[in-house]
C-alpha cells in the first residue's frame, strides 16, 4: 500500500473522524437546544395552564360580580317601580284586596288592576361562598303594580276573557269610589247582556244616585247625555279659562262636576250614531270628568284610552306596559263592594258637612257699614265654583219667591239671608217683619224670650204661630199698605219717586228698607175667603208698588200649591224676579229650569230673573239654625242696639194675651163722666196689638151681646168689658151690676165683682130688683146723672118667664139713651133672637156683638145688609162686631184671666 495512499486514507479518515467530531458536537448542540426549547415550551405550556386557571377564576369571579350586580339593579329598579307606583296609586288605587280599604285623596290616582311580571334574576350556576343568602326571585323582588289611569286622564278598555274582564272592571270601580270623596263619582251601567248582573255589587250606590243603570234601549240617549254634560261643562263651567276640570280643580282646589265614569258592558252592535257619540267622548270626555270603562264593545286605539287585555295567569297585558306578561288580581272581595257602597251611599244620603255662619258675616266690629239707599246685598254662601253668590234686593229684583219642601233647609236659608243683611245694614237701614204660618215658633228667636232677653235689633214685628190666624196675615199686609202709602205722600211731597231720591233729599229722616217675610204664605192665600181675596189684593199692590219705596216681600213656602195659588195673578208673580229654590223644590223656576231637582243638600239656586235657566246661581247655604252661633251674632247686634230701640212686637197665636199689658187698657184714666165709655172687648189681631172695642155713648142700640156657648171665653169677655168700664170712672161714677145666672160661670162673674168696688150683685134671687130699677131708668124722663151698666152672665136664663124677658126688651131698647147699658152673655143666636121678641123681632138693640162658637150663616140678622159673616169658630177666638163703625166683622182675641 502506497504511502500515499495510506496517507490519504490517513488523511481521510482524519478527515472522518472530524466530521463525525464536528456531527456530534452539532448533534449535542441541537440536542441542547432541543432540549432547552422543550424546557422552554414546559415552561410555556405550564404558565399558560396557570394564566388560563387566573383568568377562569377572574372570569367566574366576574360573571358572580356582575350577577349580583345585575339583580340588585333590578331589584332596585324594581323598587323604584314599585315606589313610583306606589305614589301614582296610593292607599286604595293600589293597595292590594285582603288590606283595601276606603282612602279618599285629594287629587285621583292611578288604579291597580294587577301585578306586572318582571323578568326574574337566573339564578347562578356555581353558588360562590356567601354570594346569596338565597337565590332571588319573588319574595326578594318589590311587587311592581300594573296601573291604569281613568279620572281626570282617560277611558278603560278591558278586552279578552270575559269573566276576568268583568273581574278588572269591578275593582276598577271600586278602585274609584275608593279613592274619592263620597259622590264625586258617579256610575252609570249599561249592561244589556247581563241586565245589570255585572255591576250587581254596587246596587247599593243606586238609592244615592250614585249609581244608575241604563236599560238595553238606553244606549243612544246616555251617549246623548254624557255628550249633553261634556259640552255644557265646557260651556259654563271651564268657559274658556280651563282646559279641564282636573286644571279647574288644580287652579282653584274646587270640584264643581263630579266624575261621570260610563260602564258599558258588551251589547249589540253599534248605531252610526251611537257610534259617533262613543268617539265623540273617547276623544273629549277626560277633559270634563267624563270617563269609559268600556268591556265587549271594539274600540280603536287612541292616545288617553288604555287597554287591557284580560286573561288568566300570566297571559294578561296592558297596552301601556308593553309585552311585559300581567297578572290580574282577582275580583274585590263582594263583602268589600257592598261595605264600601253602604258606607258612600250613606254618606252621599248625609250630605256634606255644613258651613258655618260665620262665613257670610263681615268681621266683628266691621257690622253696619252698608248703606241701603239702592238697595240691600248680602251673599248667601259660596258658588260650587267658588266665588260668593250675592244677593240683592233692590228695584230690581224687589221680592223673591222662597221654594223648598219640608225640611230642606227653607227656613235656615232665610235666617242666614237675614243674618247677612243684618249684619251689614243698622236699624236705621234696614228693618225686618216676619211672619211664620208654619206651626212651630222658628222666628220665635228674634224677640226676647224667657231664656233669652236679646232680639234682632231690626225685627220690628213677629208673628208666630199664626197659622189659624190668617187675620194676622192681612193685618201684616195693612200695616204695609199703610207704610207704603206713606212713604209715597212723603216722596210726593219731596217731589221724587223713589226711595232712594228721598233719602237724599231727606238726609235726617228715617227711611230703612223694610223686608217682610212671609213663611209658609200659600196658607193667608188658602180658601176662597175674604181674607185671602184682601190679602191677594193688598200683596199685589205692595209688590207692584213697594219696590220703589224699598218694600221688599219675601214669600216663601214648601208647597207647590203654595206657589201655584200664586200663578193665577201672572201680574203678581211677576213682581217676584228673585226666585230660589231648595232641592226639589217645583214650580219656583221657570217650566224648563230643573236645577233644583239635582242640587245637593244644604245648596239653593238663586236666580235674580224670574228663575230663567241661564240665571242660576248655585249657592251653598251655611248653617244658620244652630242656635250658638245665631245667639252670637244677635247678641252682637243687640248690644249695638240703638238706644231707643224698643223689642219687637211678638205675636204669638198660641198666648192668650193680658188685658194688663194692653196699651189701650193702661192709657186708661178714670174721668169725671166720661160721654162715650169705651169696653174694650179683646186684642185685636193685628200689628199693634190694640185692644178691640166698642163704644157705649148715650145711643140706641148701644148694648152688648155676647153668644155662644162657651163659659171660659164669654165670661172672659165680660169681664175685660167690666174692667176697662170701670177703669174711666170714678168711685161712683158710674153704676155697674154684675148679674149671673149660670152656675158655671158663678165664680167668674164673681171674681169680676170682687174686681170692681162698689159693684151690685144678682142672680136669680134678687134679679127682679134689678128688673124693676132698670124698667124705671130706662123709662125716666129725667136725665140720667151716671151711666149704667149691666153685665149679665147667661142672659138667657132669666127667671120669671115673659114678665121679666120684656122687662129686658124694654132695658135693651130703650136703656141706651138713657145711659142704661147690657152687655149680656146668650149661649146662642136663637136664644138672643127671642130675648129679643122671637124670629120676626127687630135686632137693632144690640149694636155690638161678639160672636164665640156660633156659624156664621146664625149671625146674618145681626149683621145688617152683609148676608152673613164669614166666620169658623176656634177655640179662643171670637168675631167681633159694632154696627156703628164695622163695615165687616173683626176677629179678636179674648183677654185671659189676670
Ligand atoms: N245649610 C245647612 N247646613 C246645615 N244644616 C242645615 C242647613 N239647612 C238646613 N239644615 C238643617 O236641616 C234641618 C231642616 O232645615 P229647615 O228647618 O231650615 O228646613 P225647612 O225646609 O224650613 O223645613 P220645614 O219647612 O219642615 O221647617 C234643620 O235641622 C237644619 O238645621
Amino acid at each position: 500500500m502506497a504511502e500515499s495512499t495510506k496517507n490519504r486514507v490517513m488523511e481521510i479518515r482524519a478527515g472522518l473522524s472530524h466530521a463525525l467530531g464536528a456531527a456530534q458536537i452539532a448533534l449535542a448542540r441541537a440536542q441542547d437546544a432541543a432540549e432547552a426549547a422543550e424546557a422552554r415550551y414546559q415552561r410555556v405550556k405550564a404558565a399558560a395552564g396557570a394564566r388560563r386557571r387566573k383568568l377562569a377564576a377572574a372570569r367566574d369571579e366576574r360573571t358572580v360580580e356582575i350577577d349580583a350586580w345585575h339583580d340588585g339593579e333590578l331589584a332596585a329598579l324594581a323598587g323604584v317601580a314599585a315606589a313610583a307606583a306606589d305614589r301614582a296609586a296610593p292607599g286604595a288605587a293600589g293597595e292590594q284586596w285582603h288590606r283595601w280599604e276606603v282612602t279618599p285623596l285629594e287629587r285621583p290616582a292611578e288604579l291597580r288592576v294587577g301585578r306586572l311580571m318582571l323578568p326574574e334574576a337566573p339564578v347562578p350556576a356555581r353558588e360562590p361562598a356567601g354570594a346569596w343568602a338565597s337565590p332571588p326571585g319573588e319574595a326578594d323582588m318589590p311587587e311592581v303594580p300594573a296601573l291604569v289611569a281613568l279620572l281626570d286622564q282617560g277611558h278603560i278598555v278591558v278586552e279578552g276573557d270575559r269573566r276576568t274582564g268583568d273581574d278588572v272592571v269591578a275593582g276598577l270601580l271600586l278602585r274609584a269610589l275608593g279613592t274619592s270623596p263620597a259622590g264625586t263619582v258617579q256610575i252609570i251601567g249599561y249592561d244589556p247582556e247581563s241586565l245589570g248582573g255585572g255591576l250587581a255589587g254596587f246596587a247599593p250606590l243606586a238609592p244615592a244616585g250614585v249609581l244608575t243603570f241604563v236599560g238595553p234601549g238606553g244606549l243612544e240617549k246616555l251617549l246623548d247625555d254624557l255628550v249633553g254634560h261634556v259640552r255644557r261643562i265646557n260651556e259654563t263651567v271651564l268657559a274658556g279659562e280651563y282646559t279641564s276640570l282636573r286644571e279647574l280643580h288644580l287652579a282653584t282646589r274646587r270640584r264643581p262636576e263630579p266624575w261621570r265614569v260610563a260602564v258599558l258592558l258588551g251589547g249589540p252592535e253599534l248605531s252610526r250614531h251611537e257610534r259617533s257619540q262613543l268617539d265623540r267622548l273617547l276623544r273629549t270626555g277626560a277633559a270634563c270628568g267624563v270617563h269609559l270603562v268600556i268591556r265587549g264593545l271594539a274600540v280603536q286605539a287612541e292616545p288617553g284610552i288604555e287597554f287591557v287585555v284580560a286573561a288568566p295567569g300570566d297571559e294578561a297585558r296592558i297596552e301601556s306596559a308593553g309585552s311585559l306578561p300581567v297578572r290580574l288580581d282577582g275580583a274585590p272581595p263582594p263583602t268589600v263592594v257592598t261595605a264600601t257602597c253602604r258606607r258612600i251611599a250613606e254618606a252621599v244620603a248625609a250630605g256634606p258637612a255644613p258651613v258655618a255662619l260665620d262665613s257670610l258675616l263681615p268681621e266683628a266690629g266691621a257690622e253696619w257699614r252698608e248703606s241701603s239707599a239702592t238697595g240691600v246685598t248680602a251673599p248667601l254662601g259660596d258658588s260650587p265654583q267658588g266665588p260668593r253668590v250675592m244677593v240683592t234686593l233692590s228695584d230690581y229684583p224687589p221680592h223673591a219667591l222662597i221654594a223648598g219642601p219640608s225640611g230642606t233647609g227653607k227656613t235656615n236659608f232665610i235666617y242666614a239671608w237675614m243674618g247677612a243683611l243684618a249684619a251689614r245694614y243698622s236699624p236705621d237701614e234696614l228693618a225686618f217683619y216676619l211672619l211664620d204660618f208654619k206651626e212651630g215658633v222658628s222666628f220665635a228667636r228674634f224677640a226676647p224670650g224667657r231664656r233669652d232677653p236679646s232680639w234682632l235689633p231690626h225685627v220690628r214685628l213677629v208673628g208666630v204661630n199664626v197659622n189659624t190666624d190668617r187675620e194676622f196675615g192681612l193685618a201684616l199686609l195693612r200695616f204695609l199698605g199703610g207704610e207704603l202709602r206713606r212713604r209715597a205722600d212723603v216722596a210726593k211731597q219731596h217731589e221724587v219717586t223713589n226711595l232712594a231720591e228721598l233719602r237724599a233729599e231727606d238726609p235726617e229722616g228715617s227711611w230703612p228698607r223694610i223686608v217682610a217675610v212671609v213663611d209658609e204664605f200659600q196658607i193667608l192665600l188658602s180658601g176662597r175667603d175674604a181674607v185671602s181675596a184682601e190679602a191677594v189684593d193688598l200683596l199685589e199692590d205692595l209688590a207692584r208698588r213697594g219696590r220703589s219705596q224699598g218694600i221688599h216681600l219675601i214669600l216663601a213656602s214648601q208647597d207647590v200649591s203654595g206657589i201655584e195659588a200664586l200663578w193665577g195673578r201672572p201680574a203678581l208673580v211677576a213682581q217676584f224676579s228673585l226666585r230660589i229654590a231648595l232641592p226639589r223644590a217645583r214650580r219656583v223656576l221657570a217650566e224648563t229650569n230643573a236645577a233644583a231637582d239635582s242640587l245637593p243638600r244644604y245648596h239653593a239656586v238663586v236666580n235674580a230673573d224670574s228663575g230663567a235657566p241661564e240665571a242660576n246661581r248655585v249657592v251653598r247655604v251655611p248653617a244658620a239654625g244652630d242656635r250658638e252661633q245665631w245667639s252670637s251674632l244677635q247678641h252682637r247686634l243687640w248690644r249695638r242696639r240703638p238706644a231707643d230701640q224698643g223689642p219687637p212686637r211678638l205675636f204669638d197665636g198660641d198666648v192668650i194675651p193680658k188685658l194688663a199689658d194692653s196699651p189701650d187698657f193702661r192709657e186708661m184714666r178714670a174721668a169725671e163722666s166720661p160721654a162715650a165709655p169705651i169696653a174694650l172687648l179683646g186684642e185685636t189681631i193685628d200689628v199693634e196689638s190694640r185692644s178691640a172695642r166698642t163704644v157705649l155713648r148715650r145711643a140706641p142700640g148701644r148694648n152688648l151681646a155676647v153668644i155662644g156657648t162657651r163659659v171660659d171665653e164669654a165670661c172672659a169677655i165680660l169681664a175685660t168689658a167690666g174692667r176697662s168700664l170701670a177703669a174711666q170712672f170714678g168711685p161712683d161714677g158710674a153704676r155697674i151690676s154684675v148679674v149671673c145666672l149660670d152656675q158655671d160661670a158663678r165664680a167668674a162673674a164673681e171674681a169680676l165683682h170682687a174686681r170692681i168696688p162698689g159693684s151690685g150683685w144678682y142672680d136669680a134671687e134678687n134679679l127682679n130688683w134689678l128688673m124693676e130699677d132698670a124698667v124705671a131708668e130706662a123709662n125716666g124722663t129725667w136725665p140720667a146723672d151716671r151711666p149704667h151698666f149691666i153685665l149679665i152672665y147667661a142672659a138667657d136664663a132669666l127667671p120669671g118667664g115673659r114678665a121679666t124677658a120684656e122687662q129686658l126688651q124694654t132695658v135693651l131698647r130703650q136703656g141706651p139713651e138713657r145711659r142704661l147699658h147690657v152687655l149680656g152673655w146668650w149661649r146662642g143666636a136663637g136664644l138672643l133672637r127671642d130675648a129679643l121678641g122671637g124670629p120676626a123681632s127687630r135686632t137693632d138693640a144690640i149694636g155690638a156683638w161678639v160672636a164665640l162658637d156660633v156659624h156664621g150663616s146664625e149671625l146674618s140678622p145681626y149683621y145688617p145688609g152683609q148676608g152673613a159673616p164669614n166666620w169658623y169658630p176656634r177655640p179662643w177666638r171670637a168675631l167681633h162686631f159694632d154696627r156703628s163703625v164695622h163695615r165687616g166683622a173683626e176677629v179678636i182675641i179674648p183677654y185671659g184671666n189676670s
